[in-house]
Formats: structure tokens, C-alpha cells, sequence
């Protein structure tokens, strides 16, 4: 069997270049594709509600009705955006090879590090970690794709904003003027793309399983296990950064942030790769037994 494997993207600029990779890449393997830009989901009319189908996740879920309504095959999310549950019927069908995992400080200049300013990110992750560095900063919202809150940097008196490295360089738009947040830990899966597919369609996911890079793979699992562990549902300040170093040794760093930043709860561990099974649970557990448990129960009692 062959079919023209149909690829949905967003329309952002980043969520394009992705969905091209992805393309390329399949097209290198001899497939035939279709890149489908798909809008909003406003002129769908559903008779199951979204909930019940397992759809949560303000990034994905236009892709993942387009996938369960038959006019996509495949989607390419950034991994980080993806919930650690997916819809109903759709399953993970390849994690490609991760780029730069960092965050980074897009700035105006940095006299204002070690005395008063303020920072733009609509992440609460980010927040609460640029405040517990820096208790004398104020943080503002910013929300929108990656060109839009580049161009809000731009027309606000902000002193800078935060963004994921790997986004900014997939599309080079990268300024010269950054530092590398060495010291903030990413969200669990940054700099990853995931490709899902439809459990049932056989063929696509074979022909995607080709593009799955194993090391990306077993790194970004540790970290949505982590996630998916503390959560519980609801999107609280939590990083998480696993790497495989050359002696199969996953070495791993996650943190759980009160809102306000002031408190941190984190973990630092290392495993052999063979060992790996539910380490990122173990790690969650930790957290929760350190405190965590009380911090997130405060977390959502504002969130929800
Ligand atoms: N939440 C938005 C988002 N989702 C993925 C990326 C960039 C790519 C990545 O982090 O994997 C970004 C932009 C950003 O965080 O600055």
C-alpha cells in the first residue's frame, strides 16, 4: 500500500518550518505528502464534546480534530506543547532529534540584571524562575506566536522577554542581543517535535517510526513522566531537563516553582539508559515527598 501521507500544520511560521521538516524528511524516505495548513476549528461541527474525546491542549487541539475528523494523517507539534495525554485514538508516532533545549533572554542591554526591571513571558514556569533569581524584577504577560512577541519586545519599554532558543534559531530570528538562561530549566520536552498519527492508520505510523531519534525519545519520556507525575492536570511552574551523556548515563534535573518563585523544589539525579522505567516518576515522587505535594495543592487552589 502507498498514500499521499497528508501533514496538518498551524499557520504560525514556526509550526510551518516544522511541519516542512518533517516533510522533507519523509519525502528523503521516498513518501509522498501534503502539507495541510489548518485554521481554526470554529466551522467544525462536533457531536461528541471535546472533552469526552481526550482534547485538551490550546496549541494541538485544532490538529487533533483535524486528524479525528479524516483530513489530516499526521501532525507536528513542538513536543513541549503537547498535554502528556493524548486524544483518544491518537498515538505518538515518531520524537525527532532534539535542538537547543535552552531558554534565553532577548535584551536591551543587561545593566538591569543586577539592579531593578522588568521581563516579558506569558510562561508561568519562566516567571516563577526569573523571580526566584530575580526577587527585585517584575515580570508582565506576553503571549502570542514567537514573531509576534519578538515585535512586542520591540514596541514595549520592557527590558526583555524569554523565549525557547530552538524556536527562535528554526526560523532565524535569533538577534544578537541574548544571553543563554543556563541556569532556567526548560520545560520537559522543549526543543523536541513530536509526530502523531491516528492509532489505526498502520501504514502512516511505520512510515513516520523511521524518523524517531531513540536518545530524543528516551529523554523527552523521562520528562513527561515527570510532568505527568506532579500535575495532575493542571499547568503549573515545573522544568525538567534529561540527557544521555556518551556512557549511557541519563543525567536529570526537574523542578517544581511556587507562582510567586519564592519557592523551589528540585531534583538532580543520574541513571544508567537501561534503567530508565518510570525513573521520571521516581524523581516526581521525590519532589512530592519534599513538599511538593503541599506546594501543588496551593498551585491549583489559585489555578483553578
Ligand atoms: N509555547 C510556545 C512555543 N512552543 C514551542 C516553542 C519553541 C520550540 C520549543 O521550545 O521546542 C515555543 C516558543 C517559545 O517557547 O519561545
Amino acid at each position: 500500500m502507498n498514500k499521499v501521507i497528508r501533514i496538518g500544520t498551524r499557520d504560525s511560521e514556526l509550526a510551518l518550518w516544522q511541519a516542512k521538516t518533517v516533510q522533507a524528511a519523509l519525502q528523503k524516505l521516498g513518501h509522498q505528502t501534503q502539507l495541510v495548513p489548518v485554521k481554526s476549528t470554529g466551522d467544525l461541527n462536533l457531536d461528541v464534546p471535546l472533552y469526552e474525546m481526550g482534547i485538551t491542549g490550546i496549541f494541538t487541539k485544532t490538529l487533533d480534530i483535524a486528524m479525528l475528523t479524516g483530513k489530516v494523517d499526521i501532525a507536528v507539534h513542538s513536543m513541549k506543547d503537547v498535554p502528556t495525554a493524548l486524544p483518544k485514538g491518537i498515538v505518538e508516532a515518531a520524537v525527532l532529534k532534539r535542538a537547543n533545549t535552552k531558554d534565553i533572554l532577548i535584551h536591551k542591554g543587561t545593566e538591569f540584571l543586577e539592579a531593578e526591571g522588568t521581563i516579558a513571558t506569558g510562561s508561568l514556569r519562566r516567571k516563577s524562575q526569573w523571580l526566584n533569581r530575580y526577587p527585585n524584577h517584575k515580570v508582565v504577560d506576553l503571549r502570542g506566536n514567537v514573531n509576534t512577541r519578538m515585535q512586542k519586545l520591540e514596541d514595549n519599554d520592557w527590558n526583555g522577554a524569554i523565549f525557547a532558543a530552538a524556536g527562535l534559531e528554526r526560523i532565524e530570528i535569533k538577534p544578537e542581543n541574548f544571553i543563554d538562561l543556563d541556569w532556567m530549566i526548560p520545560a520537559p520536552a522543549q526543543g523536541a517535535m513530536l509526530v502523531v498519527a491516528l492509532e489505526k492508520d498502520e501504514f502512516t505510523r511505520t512510515a513516520i517510526g523511521a524518523l524517531n531519534h531513540h536518545q530524543t525519545d528516551l529523554e523527552v519520556h523521562v520528562e513527561r513522566e515527570f510532568l505527568r507525575t506532579l500535575e495532575g492536570g493542571c499547568t503549573a511552574p515545573i522544568g525538567a531537563l534529561a540527557k544521555i551523556d556518551n556512557d549511557d548515563i541519563l543525567h536529570f534535573k526537574g523542578a517544581l516553582f511556587s507562582l510567586d518563585g519564592s519557592q523551589k523544589i528540585e531534583i538532580e539525579k543520574r541513571i544508567a539508559v537501561d534503567r530508565v522505567a518510570e525513573f521520571g516518576k521516581f524523581c516526581a515522587e521525590e519532589i512530592l515527598a519534599k513538599g511538593g505535594a503541599e506546594l501543588m495543592k496551593q498551585i491549583k487552589e489559585v489555578l483553578n
